[in-house]
């Protein structure tokens, strides 16, 4: 990378300026210490040079002279209201927006910052309760009109750092299928009606060892089954030795969701976050995206086997269907979903090629708001919308994927980090530990839309204003030929009091009219 040549600055991190430019040999970006990296792309990666303000990248670029230690940056991220705002940089690359990407060596780093900021722990604990997870023992919602408790939000969003601390807190709504299952209504366990003596135990719903109070969706064996045959023809008959049944790895999850592993062909690394490395590959022969969750033990076990109880309720055309779960022979378990052939949202904006048009943009996010819609519905959060849980086919129609996993492990983060989600697509109630609902998925559905709108990461919030999102900023990057009433919009779902966003019905309505009103592109 030659010193002097052209470089466009696309958005600022925690830890450092996000920039793409080009020498003779292509395009680079410079994540800071983060890598990109994706499937098919060429992606030169130069990082480390913030922090080290040396040359050594992995192409041997000098570090920029302008780029600041990472010291400095955090000191200023502490006092972030004192900083000017960042120039807006307008493009100034005519040419394709990105060539040749170059698969870097197999890494486990996610592209891009997905926990909360170390700035928001410090000012969270540093404010007695801010921050603090929320009390998570109580009673649902009710399930059939999805109305999630009262939320004592009573901020603006011209809060001041003096109203930091957050009111009393209810229980969040938990994550939980739409229908309760009547335990009364049971129909008896298995072996009660049965008589055959060989037949298998009916399945223990295996419990993750110290589960956070959020409750947890009732097991498969709770639901109203009146239908099921009296026997499970898809138990396997299993090995008896010392008049003990040997459990099989595959009777972890629901049989009807095991995938046997030898019917899994792997190509590609295409990706990976932070609970696993997800590749393309090929099922049975059609193509699949197969994520290897990084760990295995009793508790992401349990974890998993809970959430696949949710993600097989979920039938969506705006929603990746999950297809299976498959373990190998290091018992490894690997989580099977439809391929979608497009890649996500994030390298779309980001890294595209070839800029998505208004019509394109719209359609993209009419998509999602059917997808959200549904899972409002359904009574589900999902709590990590963002564009790279975004993923997009050939024909740049949109699907949100990644439903529920998070949440599941993010129980596990809950009692760690005391919130959950990614910081910058953070609903603020979250961040200041408060009670919250379904509009904490409109507040990152609006984040989501910053990103579609303005094709820039997202900016971080601070805790000195609450973690508002700052509408001024947002509005002062949006293009000139940016259909109004969608930047509009946007700020509408990014308020800080959650009563004033609103709802998934009418994002649906305004943003259906908005693409219907926009001519088809040209050819
Ligand atoms: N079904 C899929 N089809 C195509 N690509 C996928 C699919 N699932 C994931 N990917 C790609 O793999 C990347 C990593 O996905 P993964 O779900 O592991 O992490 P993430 O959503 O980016 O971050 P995190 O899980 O840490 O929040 C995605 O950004 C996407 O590019």
């Amino acid at each position: 990378m030659n010193i002097g040549m052209k470089v466009r600055e696309i958005g600022t991190g925690q830890i450092g300026v996000v920039e793409k430019g080009n020498n003779s040999n292509g395009y680079y970006v410079n994540f800071g210490s983060r890598k990109n990296w994706k499937k098919g792309n060429e992606l030169e990666i130069i990082h480390n040079t913030i922090a080290s303000g040396a040359s050594n990248s992995a192409s041997g670029a000098p570090a920029r002279s302008n780029i600041q230690p990472i010291q400095q940056q955090q000191q200023q991220q502490a006092i972030p209201l004192k900083q000017p705002p960042k120039p807006t940089v307008q493009s100034e690359d005519p040419g394709p927006r990105f060539g040749n990407f170059k698969l870097p060596a197999k890494s486990s780093s996610p592209k891009y910052s997905t926990l909360p900021s170390r700035a928001f722990f410090e000012a969270a604990s540093a404010s007695n309760d801010i921050g603090k997870k929320p009390a998570m023992n109580g009673s649902r919602p009710g399930i059939p009109n999805f109305e999630p408790p009262t939320v004592n939000n009573t901020q603006n969003d011209q809060i001041s750092s003096t109203q930091l601390k957050p009111t009393s807190v209810q229980q969040p709504p938990p994550i939980v299928p739409k229908r309760q299952p009547n335990v009364q209504q049971q129909p008896p366990p298995l072996q009660q009606t049965t008589q055959q003596p060989q037949q298998p135990p009916p399945l223990q719903q295996k419990q993750p060892p110290q589960q956070p109070s959020i409750q947890t969706p009732p097991p498969l064996v709770q639901k109203p089954q009146p239908l099921q045959k009296p026997t499970n023809i898809n138990i396997p008959p299993q090995p008896i030795q010392n008049n003990k049944v040997q459990p099989s790895p595959r009777n972890e999850f629901n049989e009807t969701w095991n995938i046997d592993f030898g019917e899994l062909l792997f190509e590609n690394e295409i990706g990976s976050g932070k609970y696993g490395v997800v590749s393309v590959g090929k099922w049975l022969g059609t193509p699949v995206a197969i994520k290897r969750l990084l760990e295995n033990n009793d508790e992401t076990n349990g974890l998993v086997e809970r959430e696949i109880q949710i993600l097989k309720e979920i039938r969506h055309p705006q929603i990746v269907q999950f297809l299976g779960v498959s373990r190998n022979t290091d018992n490894e378990i690997h989580i099977i979903t439809e391929f979608m052939d497009g890649g996500d949202l994030f390298d779309a904006l980001i890294f595209g090629d070839v800029p998505l048009s208004w019509k394109e943009k719209l359609r993209i996010a009419l998509d999602l708001a059917q997808s959200c819609r549904y899972l409002q519905a359904r009574g589900i959060l999902h709590r990590d919308l963002k564009s790279q849980n975004v993923l997009l086919n050939s024909s740049k129609r949109a699907k949100l994927c990644d439903l529920g996993l998070a949440r599941v492990f993010d129980d596990r983060i809950n009692k760690r980090l005391t919130c959950v989600g990614s910081d910058r697509w953070m609903a603020p109630e979250i961040s200041m530990g408060e009670n919250y609902d379904y509009k904490i998925d409109v507040f990152s559905y609006g984040i989501v839309l910053v990103e579609i709108i303005t094709e820039k990461i997202p900016d971080e919030r601070y805790p000195q204003r609450a973690f508002a999102f700052d509408a001024q900023a947002f509005l002062k990057k949006v293009p000139a030929d940016c259909p109004q009433e969608f930047a509009k919009l946007t700020v509408e779902c990014t308020k800080t009091n959650p009563k004033d966003r609103p709802s998934f019905l009418k994002i649906l309505e305004i943003v259906e009219e908005l693409y219907e009103s926009l001519p088809e592109d040209e050819e």
